[in-house]
């Protein structure tokens, strides 16, 4: 018999275009939601789009953070209980979207997405992703019922938040290369149409490489669309493995290891170079995703991200313990090899 299933969820409204912003009490409006919402936002966010918001919104109940974190959840679960909010609206990059999306499923509400930042895809994903001491938790959650992605108030952001989500597509290369290689060996549940739209959409956005330029709206765009995209591999798969492997696990023991010194998509690209390169060797892919990130403006190597060396051969030889997914890095990489490939790859 017959007996698979899948439940596919995906956001309702997604507005990707210049001025978008002032669209957001419409496209609200438009999901029938009930109660009144929390902004659930971080102090850059709020600063910049906080008042545009209130402009639609009225003088609403507002909770800004500073690190993602399961307490940053729970004091979102509070407030919210707290003031009987009826959704959430989460404004700015990674850490407010994703703490939003993990409250509003504590909380059974749906939650509306507003990206300040081309920076990550989670902008649209079904996952959330939240650091708890030595381990990160990759926590499935629903969905935003809408994402207002205002390409004009992402083109103004720095132009370094834009090179962060250039490389955590880029990033989707090895990731989809260690899902197919869990699958192989590990019989992990592969899936064909999220896997192909993930690599698809690197694909893409490596070939629109010339036209990523600051100061362009249509990078924000193209970029934008590409996080989207990534966003739904994610929901396809029903887990982050389309776009998060090897190079992701690197860039979460970084996190723990040297937090807050370099953006989360700059880590992953850095770390898909050296996966890529366990992954096809000397004379493999790893040139093009270092060329291509490099393109976009990109960090390539340690000196970049601003992590000293021996931080970056500890994060990659432990990288395999932070989480139970299996990647090119099987049991774990030696220090010689992690010190072989940083160098031939020009990391270090
Ligand atoms: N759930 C998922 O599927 C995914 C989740 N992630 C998660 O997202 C996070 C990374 O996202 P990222 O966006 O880098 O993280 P942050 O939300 O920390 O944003 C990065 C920085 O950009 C600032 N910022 C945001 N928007 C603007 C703006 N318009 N102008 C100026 N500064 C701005 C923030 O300011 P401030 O400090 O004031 O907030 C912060 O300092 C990680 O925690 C990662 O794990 C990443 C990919 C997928
Ligand atoms: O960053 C992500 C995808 O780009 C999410 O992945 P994680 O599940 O590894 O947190
Ligand atoms: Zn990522």
């Amino acid at each position: 018999m017959f007996d698979k299933s899948t439940w596919i969820k995906l956001p309702r409204n997604v507005l990707v275009g210049h001025g978008v912003l002032d669209q957001l009490g419409e496209a609200v409006e438009e999901l029938y939601l009930s109660g009144r919402p929390l902004l659930v936002t971080s102090p850059s966010p709020e600063r910049i789009a906080g008042d545009r918001i209130r402009d639609q919104f009225g003088d609403i109940d507002s909770i800004s953070l500073d690190r993602a974190s399961f307490e940053a959840v729970e004091r979102v679960v509070e407030y919210a209980n707290e003031i009987d909010a009826g959704y959430l609206i989460a404004l700015g990059g990674g850490k407010p979207i994703d703490i939003a999306k993990m409250a509003s499923d504590h909380l059974n509400c749906g939650f509306v997405s507003v990206p300040t930042a081309a920076s990550h895809d989670g902008i649209v994903s079904g996952r959330s992703s939240i650091p708890e001491g030595d381990t990160r938790h990759s926590v499935a959650a629903d969905p935003p019922l809408a994402v207002v992605a205002d390409t004009e108030l992402l083109a103004e952001a720095p132009w370094e938040l834009t090179t962060a989500g250039c490389a955590d597509i880029i990033s989707n290369y090895t990731a989809v290369k260690d899902w197919q290689l869990a699958h192989r060996l590990q019989n992990v549940e592969y899936s064909e149409y999220a896997g192909a739209l993930a690599q698809m959409t690197a694909e893409l956005l490596v070939e629109s490489a010339d036209s990523i330029k600051p100061g362009l709206e249509e990078s924000a765009w193209i970029v934008t669309k590409a996080l989207v995209s990534s966003g739904v591999a994610m929901s396809i798969a029903g887990s982050s493995r389309p776009a998060s492997g090897a190079e992701h696990l690197f860039s979460h023991q970084l996190d723990r290891l040297a937090p807050g010194r370099a953006l989360h998509g700059h880590q992953v690209g850095v770390g898909a170079i050296m996966t890529e390169y366990f992954h096809s060797g000397e004379r493999g892919d790893w040139r093009n995703i270092r060329d291509a990130l490099s393109t976009m403006g990109a960090p390539t190597t340690a000196e970049e991200l601003g992590i000293d060396e021996a931080t970056v051969i500890e994060a990659l030889t432990t990288a395999h313990t932070i989480r139970d997914r299996y990647t090119i890095l099987g049991n774990g990489v030696s220090e010689e090899a992690a010190i072989e490939a940083a160098t031939i790859t020009g990391v270090l």
